[in-house]
């Protein structure tokens, strides 16, 4: 008799918790949030519609959301007070914020969360505290790196970037570790652009030097003759939200506004009367140029020696975006040599310029105006930056994945309300197939068939796929694996998963009819699991009345609710079995939860499904197994 307990598989199975969003939270104002949300379900409870859970930390570490205002208290300190680590609620979610951010913001968190505000740390001092935090919330002066992440020993469950440009953030090491990383990319595009306009019209107009020179005591009225802005041809590089804003205050000046940006629609240029054109013709007919986009390996250092070479002479050249996007040492040749007029720069390579380096030669120039990175410092944007990320991280902390997570992709709130089951279905069968699996080879072959009436393109499964993966790795390794990370998980451990859709007419309405998941090329310890194939396991499932079933084992269809733990085993079709393994139960105060028999013909063999609420004991197991009936058992943990 071959009678396997799945006890080595169950016992890695990890238990994790959701972070659900309570109804405290959403009158906080959370449900702006879900509107534009992605969610993500664990596998241990149904999620509220429309949110499903994007980080789930152990047990110990969950967040239990409710209104708790902890003492911790925005200090610049470098460490907690005794009393904010003493008066700590365990139960919720601890959060760094190591930037300045505002007092709406640093409120909302301490709702939900203990906060510790600790500025000015260096990176040192960040990689030693890290893995006390399960969310660091930056502005543009942290560099969260990959030895941050590294340094959190995967504790660190999100990244919030209260402002928009996120280069100081490796997204990659981010995803990689199964961060989520979210900006706040609207709360100061109008600041940005605001101070945008002011480089622009106080560089044209020599105002800074002007106001130097007379706190000098001087009166040098001929030395600052400005430049006139009206008529002069401004040119927008990056017609995002910063740059259609400058361009429309632009054209307010009187200016004529030309954009270059390789991936804005022409209708929206358009509608603001400003003219897209090719990267070259902006510069060869700017008279100024104000640069708005943001700094990737594209746009590095993409103003340089060649590009000013194809500027007019005497243009004026203005930096809120990122001093990246520059070559600093070409800007300044270019200064020098008369092609670049003046420059107006808030932003810069080394933030703040040392001594010797460009940075701070240009800050010196007598041609360049600077300001400190100050495009989102008005009180009006920091407060909203502050809010708008302390939302995010919340939600995400709750389970949501926020409308602004920048490595996670985006699914519409209306398909994760519709999918919300399925996705539990998906975890579940990816976390009892790989249970199923005998022998240390590993799963690398992973085939999931849906079975749905609906076009390719109406059927997003991203969030299947993912979470079939979480199931699939989870329960035999110590990974955490979410929306985030899971395709590079995959992808690190070999494990291919293919996908592939089966036309049905039924289902009316629903999203799909069933979801199969095969393990090919694998020993099963539960042999009659093996479908047509051989060295398989196919198990099949389905979702009714809004609860997952299992629908199938092998080529044995079972109806089993996919709640609590399950035996499966193989017996001889015969009167009395039911009763022999009801009894053995019972004396062991087991409840079963749902029971399915599914026999191949009458007096052969059947598999047999039955849900438990309890876990069985080895000795349980080993009574069931010991009934001369059964061929094969075994117990595996949902
Ligand atoms: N100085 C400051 O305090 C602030 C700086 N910023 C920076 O301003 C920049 C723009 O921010 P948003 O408008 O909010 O971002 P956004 O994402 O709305 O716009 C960026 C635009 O740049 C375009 N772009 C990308 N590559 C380009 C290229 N090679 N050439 C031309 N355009 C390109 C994109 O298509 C996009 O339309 C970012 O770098 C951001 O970090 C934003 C806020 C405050
Ligand atoms: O939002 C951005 O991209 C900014 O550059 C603002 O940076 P800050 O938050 O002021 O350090």
């Amino acid at each position: 008799m071959a009678m396997v307990m799945g006890k080595s598989m169950t016992a890695n199975a990890k238990h994790t918790l959701q972070f659900a969003p309570s109804s405290t939270q959403k009158s906080q104002g959370k449900h702006r949030l879900l509107a534009s949300s992605v969610a993500f379900q664990t596998s241990s409870s149904l999620i509220a519609k429309g949110t499903t859970t994007i980080c789930t930390l152990p047990k110990s570490r969950s967040l239990a959301v409710k209104a708790v205002v902890t003492n911790s208290s925005a200090t610049v300190s470098k460490t907690p007070t005794e009393e904010a680590v003493k008066t700590r609620n365990p139960d919720l979610a601890t959060v760094l914020v190591a930037e300045k951010l505002g007092e709406g913001g640093l409120d909302l968190l301490r709702k939900v969360s203990n906060v510790d505000a600790l500025y000015n740390l260096t990176n040192d001092e960040l990689c030693e505290k890290i893995s006390n935090y399960d969310a660091l919330i930056v502005r543009s002066a942290t560099k969260v790196t990959r030895k941050v992440f590294q340094a959190s020993n995967g504790r660190l469950k999100v990244v919030g970037r209260a402002g928009v440009g996120i280069d100081n953030v490796d997204l990659d090491a981010a995803t990689e570790l199964g961060c989520l990383v979210v900006n706040a990319p609207t709360a100061n595009t109008v600041a940005a652009a605001e101070h945008g306009i002011a480089l622009l019209t106080a560089m044209a107009r020599n105002a800074a030097p002007a106001d130097a020179s007379m706190k000098s005591g001087k009166w040098e009225r001929s030395k600052y003759v400005g430049v006139s802005l009206v008529d002069k041809t401004l040119a927008v590089m990056g017609f995002g939200k910063v740059g259609s804003e400058v361009a429309r205050k632009a054209k307010g000046l009187g200016m004529h506004v030309i954009s270059h940006d390789p991936y804005a629609s022409a209708d929206r240029a358009r509608a603001i009367g400003v003219e897209l054109v090719s990267f070259d013709e902006a510069l060869a007919r700017a008279d100024f140029i104000s640069l708005h986009m943001p700094l990737t390996p594209t746009t590095d250092k993409i103003f340089n020696d060649d590009t000013f070479k194809k500027c007019k002479k005497g243009v004026r050249l203005v930096n809120v975006a990122r001093g990246g996007v520059i070559d600093e040492e070409a800007l300044l040749r270019a200064i020098d040599s008369g092609v670049v007029a003046q420059a107006a720069l808030d932003v810069f390579t080394t933030e703040p310029p040392k001594e010797g380096d460009s940075s701070w030669a240009l800050v010196q120039h007598k041609n360049v105006t600077a300001t400190p990175h100050l495009g989102a410092s008005t009180v009006e944007a920091q407060e909203g930056v502050a809010v708008e990320i302390a939302e995010a991280v919340a939600g995400a902390l709750a389970g949501e994945l926020a409308a602004t997570a920048v490595n996670a992709p985006m699914v519409p709130a209306e398909v994760i309300t519709e999918l919300a089951p399925y996705v539990t279905l998906a975890e579940k069968l990816g976390r009892l197939a790989v249970q199923l699996v005998s022998g240390g080879a590993g799963v690398k072959q992973v085939k999931v068939v849906y079975r749905s009436a609906r076009d390719d393109g109406d059927l997003d499964t991203r969030l299947l796929r993912a979470m079939i993966t979480k199931g699939l790795i989870e329960p035999v390794s110590s990974a955490f694996i979410n929306l985030v990370n899971a395709d590079y998980v995959a992808k690190q451990r070999g494990l291919k998963i293919s996908e592939e859709r089966e036309a049905s007419v039924s289902a009316a309405g629903a999203p799909l009819e069933s979801v199969s998941v095969t393990i090919a090329d694998v020993d099963s310890k539960f042999a009659s699991a093996t479908g047509d194939l051989t060295r398989s396991i196919t198990l099949e499932g389905k979702v009714k009345d809004g609860v997952p079933h299992l629908s199938k084992v092998g080529n044995f269809n079972v109806d089993v609710s996919l709640e609590g733990s399950i035996i499966f085993y193989r017996q001889v079709d015969q009167p009395g079995m039911i009763g022999k393994v009801g009894s053995i139960l019972g004396e062991e105060n087991v409840n079963i939860a749902f029971m399915s028999v599914g026999r191949t013909l009458r007096g052969l063999d059947a598999i047999v499904a039955i849900g438990t609420d309890e876990d069985l004991s080895k000795a349980t197991i080993q009574k069931l197994a010991d009934i001369p009936a059964i061929g094969e058992l075994v117990f595996l943990k949902l």
